[in-house]
């Protein structure tokens, strides 16, 4: 791969201690990974640096843990996930730095792999304080990077490390840049984009050049109800960044400005609780009432969505349309999901949709098999569409 360097020019890794960056942010529920794309997509990296000697210490964030340590957010369950996928032990140490990471490090025979504990348990992590790099560093010999969907924060497991060890691309990281270029790098028109999900705050901002790329922008899920709120629509008790609002005021500006179609929810399945089959119905987007959560985007909006769809020679897909983990929560997002991969089956539509419960949300509808290409990014992958340069990719170039 042009400019970085990768697994190919790494040389021996025989006995080396290898400091792997991967996404292990998984969909859990009842306390199971439910869907491991993104634990599938690494395997390759991990076995490959395993088969050839290497002491395979695995670093990954799970989750957003606000005060230090929380139980919830452990990666403990994760290593185990983890091992079942690939198929071979995966140790596990409590801690990613200190006496804790420092003896699991040291018991670790050539080929051995262990998992280290959220990152983000320390908050140097996300400051990419040098000091922090330094204790993480003390326990690599080597790092390389194969968490693309991380690549847009520039934290020590992501940027920093790169910065003191030599530093290399993994399969995973190569593998999404190579096939977003061969995609995306010249994306036929229109370009339709839907942003949906749940994070909100962090990716607004980068709605505001998206707009300059693409012809038309589909915004459902929690998302949605921000700009509805902006424009002074009442969206009930739903996920809604108020304070956002002035954003979305401008991001509906730059749209207009750029010829770029901004596409909000006409109708939405409303309910009183967060819970799989609440009682729910479905109303015009005006009439939300004011103990109601917008759980799904309704009926009208989907047909608004798939003509959208039709319409577009390249769509782009991260955020689910609603809170698809709980049925019937999951129809708009299902329903535009199986229109999209008909269209891609039939050489009308190259479609390319990223993000952990994106991916989770295809498989659910059973057609991520059927879109162009599917990634393990969300926000990383509208970033590098938005024509952002991403730190943890960055810092990996020769
Ligand atoms: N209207 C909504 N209200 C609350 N949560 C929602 C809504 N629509 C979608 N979500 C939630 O958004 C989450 C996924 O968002 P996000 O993390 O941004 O996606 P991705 O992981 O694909 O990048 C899902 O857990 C889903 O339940
Ligand atoms: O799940 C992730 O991103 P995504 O929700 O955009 O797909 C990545 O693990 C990054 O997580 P973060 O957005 O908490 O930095």
């Amino acid at each position: 791969m042009a400019g970085f360097k990768t697994l190919d020019t790494i040389g021996s890794v025989q006995g080396k201690r290898v400091l792997v960056r991967v996404d292990l942010n998984v969909p859990v529920a009842d306390g199971k990974v439910s869907d491991a794309t993104r634990i599938e997509r690494v395997a390759p990296t991990i076995t490959e640096l395993s088969d050839k000697g290497a002491k395979v210490i695995l670093l990954a964030h799970f989750g957003r843990p606000k005060d230090g340590p929380d139980p919830k957010l452990s990666l403990e369950p994760i290593a185990k996930a983890t091992s079942e996928v690939i198929g071979r032990p995966v140790g596990f140490a409590a801690d990613c730095i200190g006496e804790k990471a420092s003896a699991a490090i040291a018991a670790m025979k050539d080929g051995d792999i262990v998992l280290l504990e959220n990152t983000r348990f320390h908050k140097a992590e996300e400051k990419n304080d040098p000091a922090f790099t330094r204790e993480l560093a003390a326990n690599g010999d080597l790092y390389v990077n194969d968490a693309f969907s991380a690549a847009h924060r520039a934290h020590t497991s992501t940027e920093g490390l790169a910065q003191v060890l030599p530093a290399f691309a993994g399969r995973t990281m190569q593998a999404e840049l190579e096939a977003l270029e061969k995609g995306l790098g010249n994306p036929a028109k229109p370009v339709v984009a839907i942003v949906g999900g749940a994070k909100i705050s962090s990716k607004l901002d980068l709605l505001m050049n998206l707009v300059r790329k693409v012809d038309a922008l589909v915004i459902g899920g929690g998302m949605a109800n921000t700009f509805l709120a902006a424009r002074g629509t009442k969206v009930g008790k739903s996920l809604c960044e108020h304070d956002l609002a002035q954003t979305a005021r401008q991001i509906m500006i730059e749209a207009a400005d750029a010829g770029c179609a901004i596409v909000l929810p006409v109708d939405g399945v409303v309910a009183k609780e967060f819970k799989a089959n609440a009682d729910n119905q479905t109303v015009a987007i005006e009439a939300v009432p004011e103990d109601g959560m917008i759980l799904d985007v309704g009926p009208k909006t989907v047909a608004a969505i798939n003509d959208w769809i039709d319409r577009a020679a390249t769509l782009v897909w991260n955020g689910p349309l609603g809170a698809f983990e709980l049925a019937p929560f999951d129809a708009a997002t299902v329903s535009t999901a199986k229109h999209a991969a008909a269209r891609t089956k039939a050489g009308k539509l190259v479609s390319v949709a990223g993000g952990g419960d994106t991916v989770a949300a295809l498989n659910h509808a059973g057609v991520a098999d059927d879109f162009t290409y599917v990634s393990t990014a969300g926000g990383a992958f509208l970033e590098w569409m938005e024509g952002k340069d991403l730190p943890g990719v960055e810092v990996l170039k020769a």
